[in-house]
């Protein structure tokens, strides 16, 4: 069991995230020299949204949709242009410090751990920075330890470890101080499935171990599947999107497949209101256009089933719909 003490807990009621209109701009020079021009570029654009204690979510957009703005927003890095936002009930922008001690960060390209020292060294300093007691942080060292399987590389300095063992390292820094929330810039970039799956676990258990909320935003879709009880979509700056994964599914229409097994192998099956799109031997997939009980109805009428599952749509086919389907033009703001 994880050790839940935190003093500086948020309250458990209301939102630990809540963003309002929120827009970030940015201003860019553009053509030639003498002739440049400065256009504004809207990244975040009248973002709405909370977050509840305790939930996963995860926030999901192609390139350049505004993800990385929204996250240094939230986390203080960067200043609104437009609309509020509040994280464990403070303005982040203006409250950094108190802030950094209710929410860990963790940027999978980069590390907040110090280079040439060992892990456990480089933990140790971190430790200083949040001022976190001598054996809470032994205790909650011990205890991550053990999750995250450290043991074998805590001594080891951080420039030698792999992208795996230093992402358990950063996961281990930004946990240390027991935060309320835990923001994740792409956890599991450049992993194998092994430590994916570890990290995946991991957030897993924290989570309903000790409640920490968790918002996370990655391009790798088995993140999404396995953690987020609820998914936001953005893109060109606008919320596209916001919730469940079978109400993202339903929302685009892509088209379950139902998977027909007979008792033996038939030429493709025709059938009103379905596609045939693959048959192997006895088995065949038909992507649905209609009800899937009448065309389960009418295959069964006219051959020998011995078995049939219906495939939802995997959430990578789904997403990539979404992303084609929502692209309104970014808005050139002034120029
Ligand atoms: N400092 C900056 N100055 C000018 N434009 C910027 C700046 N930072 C981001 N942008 C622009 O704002 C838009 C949103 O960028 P942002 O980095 O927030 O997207 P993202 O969703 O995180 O993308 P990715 O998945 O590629 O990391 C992009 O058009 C980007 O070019």
């Amino acid at each position: 069991m994880i050790s839940n003490e935190n003093t500086n807990r948020a309250p458990e009621r209301g939102p630990i995230i809540e963003a309002v209109g929120l827009g970030r701009d940015y201003v860019r020079s553009e053509g030639p020299f003498l002739r440049r021009t400065r256009r504004r570029i809207a990244a975040v654009e009248d973002v709405t949204f909370t977050v509840r204690p305790g939930e996963i979510v995860g926030y999901l957009g192609p390139n350049g949709a505004g993800k990385s703005s929204t996250m240094k927003m939230l986390t203080g890095i960067l200043t609104p242009t437009s609309g509020t936002v509040r994280v464990a009930g403070m303005e982040p922008s203006r409250h950094r410090t108190r802030l950094a001690r209710e929410i860990g960060v963790v940027f999978g390209q980069r590390t907040t751990l110090w280079w040439d020292l060992p892990l456990r060294e480089s933990l140790t300093l971190t430790r200083h920075l949040y001022r976190v007691p001598a054996d809470l942080h032994a205790e909650r060292l011990a205890e991550l330890t053990e999750l995250l399987e450290l043991g074998p590389f805590l001594d080891t300095p951080v420039r030698q470890l792999s992208l795996g063992q230093r992402m358990r390292g950063d996961l281990t820094a930004a946990l240390l101080h027991a935060p309320s929330l835990l923001v994740l810039d792409e956890p599991t970039i450049g992993l194998d499935v092994v430590s994916k799956s570890t990290i995946r676990e991991f957030l897993l258990r924290i989570n309903a171990e000790r409640g920490t909320t968790i918002l996370i935003t990655t391009h790798d879709l088995g993140d999404v599947e396995r953690l987020c009880d609820r998914v936001m979509v953005i893109d060109h700056g606008r919320l596209a999107f916001d919730g469940g994964l079978s109400e993202l599914r339903a929302t685009v229409p892509t088209p379950r497949v139902l998977v027909v097994d007979l008792a033996a192998p038939v030429p493709e099956i025709e059938v009103e209101g379905a596609r045939t799109v693959r048959v192997e031997g006895p088995r065949q997939w038909l992507e649905l256009a209609d009800n899937p009980a009448q065309v389960i109805e009418r295959v069964a009428r006219d051959h020998e089933v011995v078995d049939l599952t219906l495939r939802e749509p995997d959430i990578e086919t789904v997403v990539s719909a979404l992303y084609r389907g929502a692209a309104p033009e970014r808005g050139a703001l002034a120029s």
